[in-house]
């Protein structure tokens, strides 16, 4: 086995503070912990990633998802590191990467800078060079400090296992990080370039600076849908995945749902991936009286294949009957299961065309359908 990660999340938060502690926040749609964890699984080689949690948390780990491992931290920073690293003695762990999943945001290079020396040092930690002067003092300055060769410590801090394992049982568990403990030891500790995006989210005006951080890159793509289908004799309709009675149904060579059509179209105009037509041709039998569904998860398939998460969907129903309002929710509440997203993300709703037109004439239904596509 080569790299493992360790990232410590067992902490309280108690600068930021609040009822929930930070890791458990959201920070631009996914969680603290869950936007850490997926820094490293990004990378795509580093395995286990064992998650250090506060007994109390144990309960909430299940929704960090099955790729990581948990272990039951202690009551300091180095304590739940070494539990950690206890958990993967003897599983021929080569390189433990250690990070604070207070820095969620932690870029792919910066790992890859600590990897890189770990190559030719016993650790590695990334760091980055003081440019404000340095003062002493309460209220009034009391003295200054040279700030030549001075560097602000961040993670993850790498090491060869098996050293940093016996450097931490040797240590009496106050370390503020492991390259104290690693120098109390007597290893070598090389330091690589960290980032200003390494940041590390301590009081609550961090959050906001993260969240500024991740719109700098944030690639964001909105698409329109628009989809008609006429009415024939029928008893029901299928509108966004829910069976409505009506005193009609509609018509189309799939199940017609027309709702299910536009926001299908607005994700593959937001991927510019043609639409619903290119990629399950009316000319193929296949897809008679296919389920809309099948149109709609493969769209969303593609928005995730390509590393965009759905951040919202709203579908606007034109018609003069049947009402929409009485299952507007279960509507929203499909789409949401469908694309995966949680339902406060999906919005349905619908308007009459005031008689005037092919709705107007209830010679049919439309929809329109906007969505918005995130990533990273
Ligand atoms: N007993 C502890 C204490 C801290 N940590 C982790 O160590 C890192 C240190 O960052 P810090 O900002 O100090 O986190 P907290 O301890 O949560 O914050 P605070 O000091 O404000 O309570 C965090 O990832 C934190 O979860 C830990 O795993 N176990
Ligand atoms: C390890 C660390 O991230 C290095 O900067 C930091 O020391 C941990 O946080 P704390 O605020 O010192 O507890």
């Amino acid at each position: 086995m080569g790299t493992a990660a360790i990232i410590v999340a067992a902490g309280r938060g108690t600068r930021v503070g609040g009822p929930v502690a930070k890791q458990w926040r959201d920070l631009g749609g996914r969680s603290v912990a869950r936007r850490a964890i997926d820094a490293f699984r990004a990378v795509g080689d580093i395995a286990p990633i064992v998650v250090v949690l506060a007994a109390d948390d144990l309960g909430t780990a299940p929704a960090l998802g099955d790729d990581v491992e948990i272990v039951t931290g202690g009551g300091t920073r180095a304590e739940s590191v070494r539990a950690g690293l206890e958990s993967l003695e003897g599983r021929g762990v080569e390189t433990v990467l250690i990070h604070d999943v207070a820095r969620p945001l932690v870029p792919a290079a910066v790992i890859g800078r600590v990897r890189a020396a770990l190559e030719q040092a016993d650790g590695a930690a990334p760091a980055l060079t003081v440019s404000d002067a340095l003062w002493y003092g309460t209220d009034r300055v009391t003295g200054t400090r040279d700030r030549t060769g001075l560097w602000r410590a961040q993670t993850p801090q790498g090491f060869r296992f098996a050293p940093i394992l016996a450097a931490h049982r040797a240590h009496d568990g106050t370390a503020p990080d492991d390259v104290a403990v690693a120098r109390a030891a007597g290893l070598e500790v090389a330091i690589v370039t960290g980032d200003e995006a390494n940041l590390k989210i301590t009081t609550e005006a961090d959050f906001a600076r993260a969240e500024k951080e991740l719109r700098g890159d944030m690639d964001v793509r909105t698409g329109t849908g628009f989809d008609v289908h006429a009415f024939a004799e029928g008893d029901y309709v299928i509108l966004c995945g829910v069976k409505v009675p009506h005193d009609r149904t509609l018509k189309g060579h799939s199940d017609a749902d027309v709702g299910l059509h536009a926001v299908t179209d607005a994700i593959y105009g937001a991927l510019a991936d043609g639409d619903i037509g290119r990629h399950f041709p009316p000319s193929d039998p296949k897809w008679k009286g296919a389920a809309s569904h099948v149109f709609l998860t493969h769209a969303a398939g593609r928005a995730a294949e390509r590393g965009y998460r759905l951040s919202n969907v709203d579908c606007t129903l034109v018609c003069e009957r049947p009402k929409i309002g009485p299952h507007a929710a279960a509507m929203a509440g499909e789409i949401a299961r469908l694309v995966k997203v949680a339902p406060e993300r999906v919005s349905v709703k619908a308007t009459t065309s005031e008689t005037l037109g092919f709705t107007g004439r209830e010679e049919g239904i439309a929809a329109l359908a906007t969505v918005t596509l995130v990533a990273p």
